[in-house]
């Protein structure tokens, strides 16, 4: 029934659900142990010169603490499907990273592959640019512009037919580039499209997840979910989250997920084997 939505019938339908949003409260800050922690995170090493040791070493570390995942490129995928085969660690590979604006066909071919090279995640990149390209609609008699919501879901819709369960799909809506306007309307639409999370950011743009941003898709989640009375998707805050702090802040406002290249880090302070005082800048040389 989606499918056939208009571009001014998703615009009412994220609007009206808009009107329902209820921020959430920030949980307390959790203890966690190292276990916990390491459950809650994609390990990762996303920098497009990462060499095929600095991906054996990701894994080494993905087996040493059971991080949830370790999140690579398509490039890599099949060496850490190799690497971990017998672990319970999952593989995410990121799709169309870090820009997101792909054609279809590029998108299509590299998401099947990750898929068939073993991933068991995939993290895929918006295409903001429907979302900032206006359309122009004269529903109510007056010409409006409308950013364009159905090339987006076609979009999105595309990817769950591709990367269908159980592989975990997830949305980079890369929120420095948005407005509030728009990242709610790409949760709403990841929604509809049957996005299993939807993460805040790649790492490599202006800068990463905040909690603002975290608490804004959680209660868009949640109200979406409502609507149609489905499990809410999850969250994963990604980008600039180097200690264990900085995680503990981005699951009180409502993730469920972080990607960090600072695992390590995370864990070993959340078991109290490092103070947390001194922290590394990042992959990507860091905000
Ligand atoms: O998806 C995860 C991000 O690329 C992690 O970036 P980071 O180096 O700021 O932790």
């Amino acid at each position: 029934m989606m499918q056939n939505l208009t571009n001014e019938e998703w615009h009412s339908l994220i609007k009206s659900i808009e009107s329902k949003l209820i921020e959430p409260k920030d949980a307390p800050l959790a203890s966690m142990s190292a276990a916990e922690a390491a459950a809650f995170i994609d390990h990762t090493l996303l920098k497009p010169d990462a060499e095929p040791e600095q991906i054996d070493k990701l894994c080494d570390e993905a087996k040493k603490y059971n991080f949830k995942t370790v999140c690579v490129r398509l490039n890599y995928v099949a060496r850490a499907v190799k690497k971990l085969s017998g672990t319970s660690v999952g593989i995410a590979c990121v799709i169309d990273f870090p820009e997101g604006t792909a054609d279809w066909e590029a998108k299509e071919k590299e998401l099947a592959a990750a898929i068939e090279a073993g991933t068991t995640e995939a993290d895929a990149v918006l295409n903001r640019s429907y979302l900032h390209r206006a359309r122009t609609t004269s529903s109510s008699g007056l010409l409006e512009k409308l950013p364009d919501y159905v090339s987006t879901f076609s979009d999105l819709s595309k990817l769950r037919y591709v990367a269908s369960r159980p592989t975990t799909l997830k949305l980079i809506l890369e929120t420095s580039q948005l407005s509030t306007d728009e990242i709610i309307a790409a949760s709403v639409l990841a929604h509809y499209a049957g996005f299993d999370f939807i993460k805040t950011s790649t790492g490599f743009c202006e800068r990463g997840a905040t909690v603002e941003d975290v608490r804004l898709m959680k209660s868009v989640a949640i109200a979406a979910a409502k609507e149609t009375a489905d499990e809410p998707m999850q969250i994963k805050a990604s980008g600039g989250i180097r200690s264990f702090n900085d995680m503990q802040k981005m699951a009180a406002a409502g993730a469920t997920r972080i990607g960090a290249s600072a695992g390590v880090t995370i864990v070993e302070e959340a078991s109290g084997v490092r103070d947390g005082e001194t922290h590394d800048a990042g992959q990507n040389g860091g905000y």
